[in-house]
């Protein structure tokens, strides 16, 4: 099988690398800025989709959005990592998964998949009257997206499960009053740290916190490269995470 790699030069492309040549799977090449003939990193999405089965995007949401045409047109598997995208681009990952396959994950850990899980079942028991939930994500200095895309997903999983639209129930700015319902997210950037994520909800008489604390990113280049063994060759179509760890 013949992975490439678009964001290859970055914290997580690098380490999704190694995995793959580690699994002495095919490591067909890069994406970035700057092309590389030596470490076969070229700037050109269509140079690499026509030499691979599946590519693992962790880039930038600008970059990733200038790959799926270039992808679709090649039928190269995609498995998206990337986060911070706006509506529109969002869109254009959906369009593109009517032509390929597309797995798209804000966070490639096992533990993250099963939390994303039980904060669905959690959303669905706790009263919306009485638990108030916050969601609390802390990452590196370098992390240029706020909340982070994981904890966006917990928020949509949460919110499924209490049945309401995260969109309407989201509190960013957390000046004035607490929204009745409201689902608050905080976010904290420090240092090296790798990525937290806290589900806290709070009534008047006790606090649930579900927690997962990734201290190797080498947890999310294991996922993606689990995850891009099993998406190439699949029929067109939106995948998740939890079709590879089964939450
Ligand atoms: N799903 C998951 O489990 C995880 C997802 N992420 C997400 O992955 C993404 C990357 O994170 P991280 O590795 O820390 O970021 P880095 O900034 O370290 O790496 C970004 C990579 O994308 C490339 N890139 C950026 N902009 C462009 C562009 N316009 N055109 C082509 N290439 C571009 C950079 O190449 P260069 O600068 O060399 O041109 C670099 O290779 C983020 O969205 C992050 O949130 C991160 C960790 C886990
Ligand atoms: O940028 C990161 O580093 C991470 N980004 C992802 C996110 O936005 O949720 C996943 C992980 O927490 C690390």
């Amino acid at each position: 099988m013949r992975i490439g790699i678009a964001g290859i030069t970055g914290r997580l492309g690098a380490l999704c690398a190694e995995e793959v040549v580690g699994a002495q799977l095919h490591l067909s090449g890069g994406l970035a800025r700057k092309p590389d003939a030596l470490r076969h990193i070229v700037t050109d999405p269509a140079r690499l989709a026509g030499c691979s089965d599946v590519v693992i995007d962790v880039s930038s949401p600008e970059a990733t959005c200038a790959n799926a045409e270039a992808f679709a047109q090649a039928r190269c598997a995609w498995v998206i990592g990337t986060t911070g995208f706006n509506a529109e681009q969002e869109e254009a990952i959906i369009c593109a998964s009517r032509q390929i396959p597309v797995l798209r994950a804000a966070n490639f850990a096992p533990g993250l998949t099963m939390l994303l899980d039980l904060a669905r079942q959690l959303g669905a028991k706790l009263p919306a009257d009485e638990y108030d939930a916050e969601i609390l994500e802390t990452h590196h200095r370098q992390k240029r997206d706020a909340p982070s895309g994981t904890a966006l997903a917990i928020g949509e999983q949460f919110a499924e499960g209490r049945k309401v639209a995260l969109a309407d129930v989201i509190e960013t700015d957390r000046s004035g009053l607490r929204g009745d319902g409201a689902i608050g997210f905080a976010s904290l950037r420090a240092g090296q740290i790798v990525g937290e994520h806290s589900l806290i909800l709070t009534s008047g008489t006790e606090q649930i916190t579900l927690s997962h604390r990734a201290f190797d990113r080498r947890v999310f280049a294991q996922g993606a490269v689990k995850a891009a063994r099993w998406l190439a060759g699949k029929p067109a179509g939106l995948y998740g995470m939890t079709e590879i760890f089964g939450a």
